[in-house]
């Protein structure tokens, strides 16, 4: 049986709810093979992050170097890259190895506030990273540091999406978690239009990892051939269900439910 692969570079979280480990899962659970770099290790959980550990460029090298000179894969995704030297070696390789469909979770700063990127290492982010991203998705803080523009309303994130699109990303998906709104939009742009997406807000304090899960899971849909829309419509069903469906693991800020889409999917078809 062939399956399609993805490929996740990103920094590991031991509590398991977001990083590598999120998006693993959310490949397992669409249905793609997942493979792994880790660029950092990171000792977190529902508290917070306490602890930071970059890999050696090295290390990162050998991992990426595994998998494209044997393995293969049809889709990357990106997430915690630390910094600017990290970024440009992961551009490299995605360029020496051709790999295609690039899911970029520009990740910057954990949900409690502790940084996954170095300031430095945006500029590298804008110049090397974005150029090669078929899809990039901030949410609205990661956005108005890219674009250096104030984002308050849905016409100034458009705004937003347009100048992320100039800056090289051939699809930009703003996602709209960090709204104020209660009604949660959720911004596509493939350089010609815009596809607005809308949920309801969940009030909970599981939303742990929401972002990796929701760019692994538009890696997955790529990965198998999927369109972008649907690719879209696919990660924001499966992160909504994700939240939906909490587990209440820990004391602070659980992990979501990496098993509720395919439950879901699972009792539709069974009714
Ligand atoms: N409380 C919530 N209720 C419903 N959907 C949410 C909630 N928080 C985030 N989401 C969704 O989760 C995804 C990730 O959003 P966001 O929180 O903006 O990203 P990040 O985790 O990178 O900060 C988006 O599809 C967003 O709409
Ligand atoms: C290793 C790693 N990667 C990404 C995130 C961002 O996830 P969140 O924004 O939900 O804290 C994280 N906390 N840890």
């Amino acid at each position: 049986m062939k399956r399609a692969k993805a490929l996740t570079i990103a920094g590991s979280d031991s509590g398991g709810g977001a990083g590598i480990q999120a998006d693993l899962k959310t490949f397992q659970e669409l249905k793609v093979f997942g493979m792994s770099a880790i660029t950092a290790v990171t000792a977190q959980n529902t508290l917070g992050v306490h602890g930071v550990y970059p890999m050696s460029l090295e290390a990162i090298e050998q991992q990426l170097d595994a998998i494209g000179l044997d393995m293969g894969t049809e889709a990357v995704k990106t997430g915690m890259l630390f910094n600017s030297e990290i970024i440009e070696l992961v551009v490299s390789k995605v360029k020496q190895y051709g790999w295609q469909q690039v899911v970029v979770d520009p990740v910057m700063i954990a949900k409690g506030g502790s940084a996954l990127l170095q300031q430095e290492a945006v500029f590298a982010m804008k110049k090397y990273l974005l150029p090669v991203a078929t899809v990039i998705t901030p949410n609205i803080p990661e956005a108005e540091e890219l674009t250096g523009l104030n984002i308050k309303s849905l016409a100034e994130r458009k705004l937003a999406a347009e100048a992320l699109f100039e800056l090289g990303a051939k699809n930009v998906i703003i996602k709209g978690g960090h709204d104020t709104d209660d009604n949660l939009t959720d911004l596509l742009f493939d350089g010609k239009g815009f596809v607005e997406l809308y949920s309801k807000r969940i009030f909970t304090e599981n939303t742990h990892g929401t972002g990796c899960t929701f760019a692994a899971a538009i890696a997955a849909c790529l990965a198998k051939g999927q369109t972008m829309e649907e690719a879209f419509q696919i990660a924001k069903e499966f992160v909504y269900c994700a939240i939906q469906k909490d587990l209440h693991i820990g004391s602070g800020h659980g992990p979501t439910n990496h098993w509720a889409y395919q439950e879901q999917q699972n009792r539709t078809v069974r009714s």
